[in-house]
């Protein structure tokens, strides 16, 4: 379920979305992140320098404990970096968030079991003060862009986890926001639920022109999933390769059988090795 900062977020006062900037929608400059825990500093994030422009579609991969949630939360002004520049839509991440600039899916669903999907829905609309008559549109077409008209009234526990997780995108996608921030939103789902949910993503990050930034441990879903993907050390967390995709955005899921493809899976595979320590 949504924790109480997250929603808080939907609570914070602001404005409609804002229209993203000419530059970057998220640029990251020498960012660092240390966390002071009860055995000492954790180092999470060295040394992140990113830009993302508008309608990319990025993957963060790296292995367990790297940082990846971490950026996400930092993007999401969830977390304070401790150095370094971090601006999403032209502006402090705290300042994006109240301006609504992002929707963040998490790993499980996060749904209230005692409401249904329609009501999880708008839930944050509700939160933000949206007409009743609103949050019905709004919440209609959500749904039918994940494709689940027709489930409204259903409840969570209904729905397969693939149809939950397709929920949870679809509330974040409620308000509109051009920044779609996901953490391994598949990553608990079998591989077939998987490959379906990642063309549909696929085709509702065309239909939307949304940015969205996404985290994963799988090679083939970064591979398939981005235009781009940024690959990481073990913490702490640096990017040690940002790969731009040759892949062209129209994508079958057959096109994992092609050289392209095998290419750039190749040089991701290479990359997390080459960050990682064996011994
Ligand atoms: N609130 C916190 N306080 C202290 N340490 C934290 C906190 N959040 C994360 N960490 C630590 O920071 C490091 C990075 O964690 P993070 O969750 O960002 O990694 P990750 O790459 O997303 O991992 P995974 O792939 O396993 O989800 C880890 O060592 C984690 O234990």
């Amino acid at each position: 379920m949504l924790s109480a900062e997250e929603i808080d977020g939907f609570r914070d006062e602001g404005a409609s979305p804002v229209t993203p900037p000419d530059g970057p929608v998220i640029d990251a400059r020498g960012l660092e992140l240390v966390f002071q825990t009860n055995d000492g500093p954790v180092h999470a994030l060295n040394d992140v320098n990113l830009q993302i422009s508008k309608g990319d579609f990025v993957s963060f991969i790296g292995p367990s404990g790297c940082g990846k949630t971490t950026l996400l939360r930092a993007i999401a002004a969830l977390e304070t970096p401790t150095d370094g520049q971090l601006m999403v839509n032209g502006m402090t991440p705290d300042a994006a968030r109240r301006s609504r600039a992002y929707g963040y899916v998490f790993q499980a669903a996060g749904l209230y079991p005692w409401r249904t999907i329609a009501a999880n829905v708008k839930l944050p609309l509700e939160i933000m003060g949206f007409d009743k008559a609103e949050q019905e549109r709004r919440a209609a077409d959500v749904l039918r862009l994940v494709d689940l008209e027709g489930f409204e009234r259903k409840y969570p526990w209904q729905l397969s986890g693939g149809m939950q997780q397709r929920a949870s995108i679809a509330r974040a996608l409620a308000f509109d926001a051009d920044i779609l921030l996901m953490d391994e939103p598949f990553g608990a789902l079998d591989e077939i639920v998987r490959d379906h949910l990642n063309e549909q993503l696929l085709k509702l990050w065309e239909r939307t022109e949304k940015t969205i930034a996404f985290v994963t441990h799988s090679i083939p879903e970064a591979v398939y999933l981005s235009t781009r993907i940024v690959v990481m050390s073990p913490r702490p967390g640096r990017i040690t390769d940002v790969i731009d995709s040759p892949l062209p955005r129209e994508r079958p899921l057959d096109i994992r059988d092609t050289p392209e493809f095998l290419a750039v899976a190749h040089r991701v595979r290479e990359g997390l090795r080459a960050g990682h320590a064996y011994d």
